[in-house]
């Protein structure tokens, strides 16, 4: 395509944006692309920075900051996820979106990247108070949200309700329902059956191909699970079903641990009365820390950013990580786990279920036609596995890593489309 010399790689990497940064640079030095085009790639198309005035129910009132996020959208409609944490950046919002476009453009999902975070604890809060939060931020980012601009989902600390609140205040502000504005919501209200097991299911479908490729069969396999939310929680269940001993999980109150495999049925009752894997009788506790190290075959970090680092990275044992979290890995880890053979399937291939669920959820709504669960779920796994066969392909192919292959991929086909249009600058 063009023929300048690689682009410069950064050698340190210190927070999530930067090692999307630099997993960016490698795949466009791979492409040979030029520094214009890496740029292009590099840069938000459109950002947003709010402030979200809140009423507490004690009458307080406290001013939350919202972001969204648009990475790109030469693919189609910018797609991704609303974080509420009170660890929300601009900068790691920035990371997401990116990470988005690249997850869409490799699993052709006709849709660019972006993100949303509001600085929010959302357990401190009441539900009034979080539907004040969410509609405020709805009208507040108004102008850069739409069903054909940019269609917000649930991630960290949101759910199907917040979808819901954003739908309604969209729909308020424009005058008509317009439920294609969201996805990841009620099934009542247009919602897609499966989209609240998609990206778990995902996660396990490559995890079980992953471990058919090691030649490990799944009733011989142990896992770990790192968080135990929608895409965690989901994760220990489907592997426990498929035969794999799920020996460890955790959350940010704690870890538990039993080697004879945690009884999911149990488990999953405790934690819907108790709010946190902590305390579960079946289970020995843990230091959340040493699940990630733990002798399993498969670790499936399904929480937050960076908790794969340069710190713990070799004495991590398992065979194949699986991402279920975004950017669990930093880049100097990356290179440690590539060194020491251990198999890394990249977020955006392994939590893509989500946003393919998402997508099939827009398709519905614009047909006015429902798809059975099955249905859902059975083009759900044919696109994971198409996915994780054209990446391994790649990789074996031109000797890359997962990550490398799946980056340039979905690079590839980025820059293809802003090309093609002749958006370049
Ligand atoms: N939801 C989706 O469809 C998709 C989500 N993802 C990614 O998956 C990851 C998890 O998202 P999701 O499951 O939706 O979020 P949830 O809010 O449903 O769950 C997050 C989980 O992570 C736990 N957690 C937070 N911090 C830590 C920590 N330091 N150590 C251990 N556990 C921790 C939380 O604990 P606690 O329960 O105690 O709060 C909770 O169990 C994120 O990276 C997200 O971006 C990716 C694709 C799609
Ligand atoms: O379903 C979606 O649109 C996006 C899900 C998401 O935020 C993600 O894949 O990280």
């Amino acid at each position: 395509m063009t023929t300048a010399p690689a682009a410069p790689v950064i050698a340190r990497t210190n927070g999530p944006l930067d090692d999307a940064l630099k997993q960016l640079a490698d795949a466009v030095g791979l492409l040979n692309y030029d520094e214009g085009l890496h740029h292009l790639l590099a840069k938000p198309r459109r950002e947003m920075a709010v402030s979200i005035p809140l009423r507490r129910d004690n009458g307080t009132i406290e001013v939350l900051s919202g972001y969204r996020v648009q990475h790109n959208f030469s693919r189609g409609p910018a797609k991704g996820g609303l974080r509420f944490s009170p660890d929300v950046s601009l900068d790691e919002v920035r990371a997401l979106a990116m990470w988005m476009t690249w997850k869409c453009a490799l699993l052709d999902v006709p849709y660019g990247g972006a993100k949303g975070g509001v600085t929010i604890d959302p357990a401190r809060y009441s539900s009034n108070e979080l539907s004040r939060v969410t509609r405020r931020y709805t009208n507040e980012i108004l102008p850069i949200i739409g069903p054909d601009v940019d269609i917000p989902a649930p991630d960290i600390g949101t759910d199907e309700q917040t979808m819901a609140w954003i739908m309604d205040a969209y729909s308020a502000n424009v005058g008509y329902t317009v439920p294609a504005v969201v996805t990841g919501k009620p099934v009542s209200l247009g919602g897609s059956l499966g989209r609240p097991s998609a990206t778990s299911r995902g996660v396990v479908h490559v995890a079980l191909a992953a471990l058919s490729y090691r030649g490990i069969a799944a009733s011989d396999a142990t896992a770990a699970v790192q968080g135990f939310g929608k895409v965690g929680a989901g994760s220990a269940q489907f592997l426990a079903e498929a035969g794999v001993r799920v020996v460890a999980v955790s959350d940010q109150y704690g870890a538990v641990h039993n080697e004879f495999g945690l009884d999911m049925p149990s488990l999953h009752a405790y934690v819907s009365n108790t709010g946190t894997v902590s305390g579960f009788a079946g289970a020995d506790p843990i230091d959340p820390n040493e699940l990630l190290t733990l002798d399993v075959d498969l670790l499936v970090p399904a929480a937050v950013e960076s908790v794969i680092d340069a710190t713990n990275a070799h004495r991590i044992q398992a065979t194949i990580v699986v991402e279920g979290a975004n950017g669990p890995t930093t880049a100097d880890a990356d290179e440690i786990l590539r060194e020491r053979g251990i198999l890394v399937v990249p977020d955006i291939l392994a939590n893509a279920g989500g946003v393919i669920v998402s997508y099939f959820e827009w398709v519905q709504g614009n047909q006015a036609y429902w798809w059975t669960a099955d249905e859902v779920d059975q083009r759900l796994a044919s696109r994971m596995k198409q996915g994780w066969t054209s990446v391994l392909d790649m990789a074996i192919r031109r000797d890359l890593t997962l990550r490398e292959a799946a980056t340039v991929t979905a690079v590839s086909r980025v820059a293809d489309a802003h090309l093609t249009r002749g958006l370049y600058p």
